[in-house]
């Protein structure tokens, strides 16, 4: 790491911002602009989100870890240190968000010039605004044919009372009027509180593991300062460590920003394929944890799956993009049960909750669901949603909202024709696919985020499924009561798809308690690996026997039936990308 000079940079000639915005509208593209501008990358062609360094991130092109870059400019004589973190727009991210304003007096929030406002730029301003950041509305992407700035300075002048003086009208692509964007950060963003003579203090906002290096932490300074050598002490667990490199030092800070408390909005059973490689998966999951303390981990042993672990998710694409790192950068596989949210249960007796040792649980694995004779009553958590949609769509809309047993709460126009929808949403009706509807009946022009609210009370039950009167573990869910009926038959119908046929029939059942409320069948049939053997060749009959030999160590035995370990892959899989 290069080794910087602090004393250059009296703390009045430093900066800590974050680049907020929704998805796309050109985070990465500013970054990568104003990493130019300040020569700490060449100007090439190739700079596309420079900072976008996961290879999930570049395939998926969106931004999943906020990262870090420190900026050299001069301006007027004077040098400026501007220490920048880029920030992911995908709401299941948004605690990356929260995390990066805490090291921040100011952000710049960028909104697309055509799209203009949307959903997550004004979860993202409020972020900022209640942290007591400086906001520097800029609008981007000025270039485009149909982009419409003035309307877009309308609109923050509507939705976030900043006038449309302060807005900066910038092409991040073309490099156009960036140079402005640098100098309004340092003539709005105040710079940080300074107490570099006090001990040293400093928040650990990221961290990440490297094969030779060890933990790498980045860290904001609130007071002191920290050299190669020095012993440092965690305020949390009280133990000691050396500090071995120091990178680029993050100036002292003034805390302008409570942390937001972490949720477990989806939670996964995550079990190795292949149980020997147990020990290597949780070395995986303890280093990538390491890098995405929004994921929480519990321990969990599963009859059908060995052991495993309950991982908590902020959604859907939060968990695809730890599974797809977990491959891609640790080679390792594994089988994910049916995503569930945390419900809760009040039990109903002073035994129980002896018991129990609260009056309140959690329920984190369906299996644990507790019966309705010991509670007093089911909450499921709920969120309050923004919607930001073209007004075209607000019937369809409202109808999929209802479908989802939301109930409205406000409905404002920002301008002509583009209005913004508040509902309050159970949970569990959005995680998995909520988003992916909500794009696709509005031509993609709807956008959405939400923000925790709570929890309410629900008519919860516990559905099983059933392979000849066995349940399998691996499917049971807790769904509300009046969703039961088409939840249950539309996995009984992917399990039908996705079973072979047995020597004997199969009853595939959806029961809740003892009642069946979806059934489907698998009829008989004998399947025989040798029937294309004609004639006499006996090594080919004996290796086909082999490889049916092998494939029934890859089956799980419910009951009498066997069923193979993709099977229930293929049900949930469906089942989230319904
Ligand atoms: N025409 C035009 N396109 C732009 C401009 N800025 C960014 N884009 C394009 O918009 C798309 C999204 O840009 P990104 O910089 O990846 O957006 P982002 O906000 O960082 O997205 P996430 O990291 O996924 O949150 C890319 O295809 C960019 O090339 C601009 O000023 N003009």
């Amino acid at each position: 790491m290069e080794k910087i000079d602090m004393s250059r940079f009296p703390v009045e000639n430093i900066r800590n911002f974050s680049i907020i915005a929704h998805v796309d509208h050109g985070k990465s593209t500013l970054a990568d602009r104003l990493l130019e501008l300040t020569g700490t990358i060449d100007k090439t062609k190739n700079n596309k989100q420079v900072l976008d360094k996961l290879q999930v991130e570049r395939e998926r092109g969106i931004t999943v870890k906020a990262q870090t870059a420190s900026l050299f400019y001069n301006w007027e004589g004077k040098q400026y240190l501007l220490n920048l973190i880029d920030t992911p727009g995908h709401v299941d991210f948004s605690y990356e968000v929260s995390r990066s304003l805490s090291a921040c007096q100011g952000v710049l929030l960028v909104v697309d010039a055509n799209e203009g406002i949307q959903a997550q730029t004004v979860a993202n301003f409020f972020l900022a605004f209640e942290a007591q950041l400086s906001v520097i509305p800029v609008i981007n992407k000025i270039d485009l044919k149909n982009a419409d700035p003035e309307r877009v300075e309308k609109q923050i002048e509507k939705v976030f009372d900043i006038s449309s003086d302060e807005c900066i009208k910038i092409s991040a692509k073309l490099g156009t009027n960036v140079e402005s964007v640098l100098q309004a950060v340092i003539k709005r963003i105040p710079s940080p509180k300074a107490h570099q003579k006090n001990p040293l203090r400093a928040l650990v906002f990221d961290s990440t593991f490297d094969q030779y290096r060890g933990v790498i932490a980045n860290v904001a300074l609130f007071d002191g300062a920290v050299s190669k050598g020095d012993k440092i002490v965690s305020a949390h667990t009280q133990k000691t460590y050396e500090v071995n490199e120091v990178g680029v030092l993050n100036p002292n800070e003034q805390p302008t920003h409570k942390l937001h408390l972490k949720k477990e909005d989806l939670i996964e059973g995550m079990y190795p394929v292949d149980q020997s490689e147990y020990n290597n998966l949780k070395s995986a999951v303890e280093k990538l944890t390491l890098n995405d303390s929004s994921v929480t981990v519990h321990r969990d042993n599963s009859l059908a799956l060995g052991a495993g672990w309950r991982l908590g998710f902020l959604g859907l694409l939060h968990m695809e993009v730890f599974n797809q790192r977990l491959e891609q950068e640790y080679n390792a596989s594994v089988i994910l049960t049916t995503p569930t949210v945390p419900y809760k249960a009040v039990l109903s007796s002073t035994k129980l909750i002896k018991e129990y040792r609260e009056k309140e649980i959690i329920i984190i694995n369906p299996a644990q669901f507790p019966d309705k004779s010991k509670v007093v009553e089911y909450l499921e958590p709920v969120v309050l949603g923004t919607i930001i949609t073209p007004d075209e769509y607000i019937g369809k809309i409202m109808m999929l909202c209802q479908a989802r047993r939301a109930v409205q709460k406000n409905m404002m126009f920002i301008d002509q024709n583009r209005v913004m929808l508040k509902y309050l949403f159970p949970l569990n009706e959005i995680v998995v696919d909520f988003y992916d509807s909500l794009k696709s009946l509005s031509s993609g022009y709807a956008s959405f985020d939400y923000e925790d609210a709570g929890y309410q009370t629900a008519e919860l039950v516990k559905m099983d499924i059933l392979l000849n009167g066995n349940i399998v573990e691996e499917l049971v869910t807790v769904v509300h009561k009046d969703k039961a009926h088409t939840v249950g038959k539309a996995i009984c119908e992917r399990l039908k798809d996705s079973l072979p046929r047995q020597l004997f029939e199969i009853a595939i059942q959806a029961a809740v308690g003892s009642k069946i409320i979806a059934r489907e069948t698998v009829k008989a049939y004998r399947k025989n690996v040798l029937a294309k053997c004609y004639g006499g060749d006996i090594t080919r009959k004996m290796k086909l026997l082999k490889r049916q030999a092998e494939g029934k160590k890859k089956l799980r035995k419910v009951g009498n039936v066997e069923v193979p370990k993709d099977a229930f892959i293929k049900v949930l899989r469906t089942q989230s990308d319904k």
